[in-house]
C-alpha cells in the first residue's frame, strides 16, 4: 500500500520515533470486528465464535460475519470494525434517555447505542444524504429496534426543530478518513494535505448544531476515524473555546487495552486534552480512531420548548382490526392505542416522549416499530415487528430447520407442512430469533419475506 508522500512527511513529524511502528502498523493484517445484540432473545449465533472478546467493547468480538448467514439476516450480529465499538461504549446511553445520532449511516453505533437503551426512550438516528439513510434505516430494522426515529436531514435543520432536547448527543464526524486507509486503501484517493482541514471546516458546522440540540446538563460526544490532529485534539480546543458551556470529561481507557490518551503537544498545549482518547493500529488490534466525551454545564441556556408529537384516534373498525391482529398475532407485545399513529396505511407505535415531526426539511424514514398495513378488510404484520419482537410474544411459531429449510425460506419459497397451527400469521425464526412471516393457511407456509431480501 502506497502512502500519500504528504501523509508519510506530516506522521513522521508528529510521531518521530514512533512513526516507525505506526507505519509498519498501515501495512498489517486488519481485524475484523462484531457485536452481538442484546435486543434479541437468543444471543448464541449458529456460525459465530465468541472466544475472542474485544476488551473496550461490551459485547464485541473478533471475527467475520457471513453477510447471509443466519446470525446476520436476523439480526443478531452487526459487523463493526474493533475500534469503531469504542465510542457509544464512552455515549454509554441509558434505557428511557432521548439519544442522538447525528451522522449515523450505515448505523454501528446508532444499533450499538439501541442495544444500550433496551428499547426504551427515544434514539433519533440522522443521516444527510437520503440513499444512505435508507441503508441506515434497514439497518436499524434488521438490528430490530422499536424506539428509534431515522430521519434525514441537515444538521442545521434539525437543529431548530429539537433544540436541547437530547440527553446524549453522538457526532461521529464525517472525517478524513485516516485510520480506515488500511482498511479500505480508497480512502487514500480522496485525501490530500488540505484535506483534513476542509474536514475540520465541515465539522465545525455541524458541531455549531451538534450542541443547540443538548440539554443543560447533557453529554456530547465526538469522534472521528482520523489520525489528523486538525479533526480531532484542535477540533476539541476549538469547541471548548466557541463553547465554553462546554467541559471535557475523562474517558475510561480501558487498562491494558492499548487505548492511548489525546496529543496536548498537537494542539494548544493543554493538559485538560489528555482526557480524549486515541486508538491507534500500532497499539492495539483495531483502526485509528478519536474520541472525546464533553459535558454542557448545568447553566447553559435551554432552546424553546418542543412540541410532543399527538396521534389522531383510529375509527373504530380499524381500531378493532388493529386489536384483533394483536391478539391473534402477537399477544405478547406492549402496544398501547395512544402511541400507535398512522401514517398512510402503515401503523406504527412510537417511541415515548416522540416529539412533533415539525419540519419538512426533516425527512422521516422509520418512526419507532413499524407493526404492520391495512388492507382493505385485513391487518398484515410488517417486517419489522418480526425482526423486533421475542418468539415468546408471538401466537404462532414455527422454528426453520437450519439445514433443510433455511434457504428455501429466504429464498421465497412456500413450506408445505402439516403443523398444529391456526389459519393466521406465524412468526418464522432461525438460529432462536425472528426472521419474518409466514401464513399457514391449508397445509403451506406461504411466505412473507419480503421480496427485496431475498436471496
Ligand atoms: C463516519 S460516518 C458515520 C458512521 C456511522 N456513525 C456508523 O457508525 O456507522 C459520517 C457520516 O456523516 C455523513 N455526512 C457527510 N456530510 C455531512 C454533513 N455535512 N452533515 C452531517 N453528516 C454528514 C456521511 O454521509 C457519513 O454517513
Amino acid at each position: 500500500m502506497a502512502l500519500p508522500e504528504a501523509f508519510i512527511a506530516k506522521y513522521q513529524d508528529l510521531l518521530q520515533e514512533e512513526s516507525g511502528p505506526f507505519f509498519d502498523s498501515l501495512s498489517g493484517q486488519v481485524d475484523k470486528g462484531f457485536r452481538i445484540n442484546p435486543l434479541k432473545a437468543d444471543q448464541n449465533p449458529v456460525n459465530l465464535d465468541l472466544s475472542k472478546p474485544i476488551a473496550w467493547s461490551k459485547f464485541g468480538y473478533f471475527g467475520q460475519v457471513d453477510g447471509k448467514g443466519v446470525d446476520h439476516t436476523t439480526g443478531l450480529v452487526y459487523s463493526q470494525e474493533p475500534s469503531a465499538q469504542f465510542v457509544a461504549e464512552v455515549l454509554d446511553a441509558k434505557p428511557g434517555e432521548r439519544v442522538l445520532d447525528l451522522a449515523a449511516a450505515p448505523g454501528g453505533k446508532s444499533t450499538q447505542l439501541a442495544g444500550q437503551m433496551m428499547g426504551q426512550g427515544l434514539l433519533w438516528t440522522n443521516e444527510i444524504f437520503f440513499g444512505r439513510a435508507k441503508i441506515l434505516s434497514e439497518n436499524i430494522e434488521r438490528f430490530g429496534v422499536s424506539n428509534a426515529i431515522v430521519s434525514s436531514a441537515d444538521s442545521k435543520d434539525l437543529a431548530k426543530m429539537l433544540p436541547t432536547f437530547f440527553d446524549k448527543v453522538l457526532l461521529d464526524a464525517p472525517c478524513s478518513g485516516e485510520g480506515m486507509f488500511r482498511k479500505d486503501p480508497d480512502a487514500m484517493t480522496y485525501w490530500s494535505e488540505g484535506y483534513p482541514a476542509e474536514c475540520a471546516e465541515r465539522t465545525e458546522g455541524i458541531l455549531d448544531n451538534a450542541v443547540k440540540m443538548l440539554k443543560p446538563g447533557g453529554t456530547l460526544v465526538c469522534s472521528t476515524c482520523t489520525f489528523a490532529p486538525e479533526e480531532d485534539e484542535k477540533m476539541m480546543t476549538w469547541l471548548l473555546a466557541t463553547y465554553p458551556e462546554f467541559e471535557l470529561l475523562p474517558i475510561d481507557k480501558v487498562e491494558g487495552s492499548g487505548i492511548k490518551d489525546g496529543r496536548p503537544e498537537w494542539t494548544d498545549g493543554d493538559e485538560d486534552i489528555k482526557k480524549t482518547a486515541r486508538l491507534w493500529p500500532q497499539d492495539l488490534p483495531g483502526e485509528g480512531h478519536f474520541v472525546a466525551k464533553l459535558r454542557k454545564k448545568d447553566d447553559a441556556e435551554m432552546g424553546k420548548a418542543v412540541k410532543e408529537a399527538k396521534y389522531a384516534k383510529f375509527g373504530s373498525e380499524e381500531e378493532s382490526l388493529l386489536k384483533d391482529f394483536l391478539a391473534e398475532t402477537v399477544p405478547g407485545l406492549d402496544a398501547p392505542m395512544d402511541r400507535m399513529v398512522r401514517f398512510g396505511d402503515r401503523v406504527f407505535l412510537m417511541p415515548e416522549g416522540c416529539p412533533a415531526f415539525s419540519s419538512t426539511k426533516v425527512k422521516i424514514l422509520r418512526a419507532g416499530l413499524a407493526l404492520g398495513t391495512f388492507k382493505k378488510k385485513r391487518f398484515e404484520p410488517d417486517h419489522a415487528l418480526a425482526l423486533a419482537i421475542h418468539p415468546e410474544q408471538a401466537k404462532q411459531v414455527y422454528a426453520l430447520d437450519l439445514d433443510s429449510e433455511w434457504a428455501s425460506y429466504i429464498h421465497g419459497e412456500a413450506l408445505t407442512k402439516k403443523l398444529d397451527l391456526k389459519k393466521g400469521f406465524v412468526l418464522i425464526t432461525a438460529g432462536g430469533n425472528g426472521v419474518g412471516w409466514a401464513k399457514y393457511v391449508n397445509g403451506q407456509l406461504k411466505n412473507f419475506y419480503p421480496k427485496g431480501l431475498r436471496f
